[in-house]
């Protein structure tokens, strides 16, 4: 099957009330565990690669990897996207290599540590996202710089990630200025800051409305109803997880992550893109580390990565089940990027026009 873009799965998304769970992707197994969870579920599933995913696993492989996927799985509508593009030729290059979907962070400068002014903001995404809409791809743009209220800090990831203390006014996207940015840039989704961070370290206590602001979302619903929001940071971190990791000799200190019923009330907000990492990362590092210790022994790869996959692909069950995924894949036709470059040139996806219909 054709990879299909991440308007088209946002749009079905939105049209039936569920969110989507966007998945990074780094290698085979991380790709093999998560398209499996979303066979058995029939759900469909964002694949996401960061500027780093490319880099370690490099885009020939990365691209190869996924259509491998598709071919092994053709029931599964998959869209492959880029996490966090820092520039034009980031997003550009994405497209080349066979993504269907791109986020250009704006929010950020290219060096993905500056907090960027708005008007630098709405004119790198506005270009992006005229050069991805000519080919049919989609974009994905970010109003807020993701951060910890408690902290006022970003976590440090490996590609992205504000340095220096952050305001409240950047912490928080405006939901007036909102309805602005997506309709002058036209992006087809947009992610938003409600205090969310990259990482496991997000909150020191389980986050309430002081410190997940949830209100900020359902602010912005109202005021773009048609247009698909985008939770980043979006990990629970498990209890579960931190003791699989705690009990077989990892020191990760005590933390929080957004709690899955506050992802499924955003849901139910017009979230319908969930982007998970961290946890990902967790369900297969604590399994490395049971079998390290449960048998000091063994030297095969595949002994640590199929009980490391078997985790993986039961979180990722969880969240298509939660998030409402699951059932949808079989009910997907997909569209090709050359038929959504037609829509886009006629204007039928113009925000506008989706916002005309939503009210
Ligand atoms: O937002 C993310 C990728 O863009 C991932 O967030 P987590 O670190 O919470 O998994
Ligand atoms: O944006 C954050 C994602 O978790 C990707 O992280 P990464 O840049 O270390 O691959
Ligand atoms: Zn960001
Ligand atoms: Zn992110």
């Amino acid at each position: 099957m054709a990879l299909i873009t991440l308007r088209q799965l946002l749009d079905h998304a939105a049209e039936h009330g569920y969110g989507v769970p966007a998945f990074n992707i780094n290698n085979m197994e991380q790709g093999l565990a998560i398209v499996k969870a979303a066979a058995q579920t029939d759900a469909p599933v964002i694949l996401q690669a960061s500027r780093g995913a490319r880099s370690y696993a490099g885009d020939i492989m990365l691209r190869h990897m996924v259509q491998a996927l598709a071919e092994m799985n053709p029931t599964v509508p998959i869209c492959l996207h880029q996490d966090h593009g820092n520039n034009l030729a980031t997003c550009m290059s994405a497209i080349r290599h066979g993504f269907t979907s791109v986020m250009m962070d704006g929010s950020l400068h290219e060096d993905m540590k500056t907090p960027a002014d708005y008007d630098y903001n709405v004119a790198v995404t506005a270009r992006v996202a005229e050069a991805a809409h000519a080919v049919g791809a989609s974009v994905e743009g970010e109003l807020g710089v993701l951060g910890s209220l408690e902290t006022g800090e970003a976590a440090a990831e490996d590609g992205s990630g504000a340095e220096g203390k952050l305001d409240e006014s950047q912490l928080l996207t405006d939901p007036d200025q909102a309805v602005d940015f997506v309709m002058r840039t036209k992006c087809d989704a947009l992610a938003i800051a409600c205090g969310t961070s990259h990482g496991a370290y997000k909150f020191t206590r389980q986050p309430d409305g002081e410190i997940l602001a949830m209100h900020v979302i359902e602010a912005i619903h109202q005021r773009l109803p048609g247009t698909h929001l985008v939770m980043h940071g979006s990990s629970s971190v498990p209890q579960y997880l931190q003791d699989l990791i705690n009990q077989n000799g990892g020191e990760m200190p005590q933390t929080w992550g957004v709690p899955v019923e506050e992802i499924e009330r955003g849901i139910r907000m017009g979230v319908r893109k969930v982007n998970i990492d961290t946890d990902c990362r967790m369900a297969m590092t604590g399994q490395f580390r049971r079998i390290a210790r449960e048998n000091p022994a063994e030297f095969d790869p595949r002994k640590f990565l199929i009980p490391a996959m078997d985790e993986l692909t039961a979180l990722c069950r969880d969240r298509f089940e939660r998030f409402g995924t699951a059932g949808h894949a079989s009910r997907i036709k997909v569209i090709p990027m050359d038929e959504m470059a037609k829509r886009y040139a006629a204007g039928t996806l113009n925000p506008a026009n989706a916002a005309a219909k939503a009210a």
